[in-house]
């Protein structure tokens, strides 16, 4: 009889093998719109600018923004070795769906098993070269795309963004505890939305209320990794499509942990 084991089958997918990345890390979010997206592209720029080789994988399959917040438009090209991903003006690299779209205003309708493995060839088909970081934007939430990143990738750490609102806590608290379940590092949390600041008094306006983020990673036992004010001058930039331009500066904690993974 077969001798019985509680080792968990090891679902990782292989890495296209002309690829080689070094760090693997998850941006996630326990919600929609608390601006995943906009910290992966600040940390993929901020580190590419450091000389860092970098990209940026869209796991955000149905949502996808990072194609526009860089102007790139369905210039994906392949061979036989694989799919190559678009590079950003920075240099930095980046592979979604809405590149590969004929029309990417027509809305991605898929079951999860097809999201799931559009998300695994995006590791095992894609042609990423040398890379020194590659960031994962999330789906939000905990559903069958970020349960497959944290299986079948080699993922080195998670970072949550949260935003200060009501429901803050219980969220941060899930997103954490589906890593820590998953065996994953969390580096921290950026919060996002943290305030906007007066143009004409410099005075600090927490817009969506009073931040709890403190004492909720102190209870996590994680840390802040930065504070975002709104910028509408980043969030012009996003829509201009010349995101590779900005340099974030309020994520130099988060940056601070990447480097340290070296
Ligand atoms: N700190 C900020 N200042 C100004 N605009 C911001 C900021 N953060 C995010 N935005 C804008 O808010 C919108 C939502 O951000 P983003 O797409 O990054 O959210 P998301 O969490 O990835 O969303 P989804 O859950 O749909 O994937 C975008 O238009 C983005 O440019």
């Amino acid at each position: 009889m077969a001798k019985e084991t509680n080792k968990m089958p090891d679902l990782h997918v292989k890495l296209n093998p002309d690829s080689s990345i070094k760090h693997v890390i998850g941006i996630v979010s326990g919600k929609g719109g608390v601006g995943k997206s906009f910290v992966t592209a600040s940390l993929a720029n901020q580190m590419a600018k450091m000389g860092y080789r970098v990209g940026i994988l869209d796991a955000d399959i149905t949502g996808p923004s990072i194609p526009k917040m860089y102007g790139l438009h369905g210039s994906i090209k392949g061979n036989d070795s694989g799919m190559y991903p678009a590079e950003a003006e920075n240099g930095v690299k980046i592979m979604s769906v809405n590149l590969l779209l004929q029309n990417e205003e027509e809305p991605v309708i898929w079951r999860g098993p097809i999201l799931v493995n559009v998300v695994k060839q995006f590791w095992s088909e894609v042609v990423w070269g040398d890379l020194d970081y590659l960031f994962v934007d999330m789906p939000p939430g905990t559903g069958d795309v970020p349960l497959t990143v944290f299986q079948s990738l080699p993922v080195d750490g998670v970072i949550i963004v949260s935003s200060p609102q009501e429901l803050v806590r219980m969220i941060v608290t899930k997103a954490y505890k589906m890593a820590h379940m998953m065996a994953i590092p969390v580096l921290g949390v950026v919060e996002n939305y943290s305030y906007v600041k007066c143009p004409d008094c410099e005075k600090k306006i927490e817009v969506f209320g009073q931040s709890h983020i403190d004492e909720i990673v102190e209870d996590l036992g994680t840390k802040v990794l930065g504070k975002m004010p709104i910028r509408t001058d980043y969030a012009n930039a996003a829509d201009a499509g010349t995101f590779s331009g900005v340099l974030n500066e309020y994520v130099d904690d988060a940056l601070t942990a990447l480097v340290q993974l070296s």
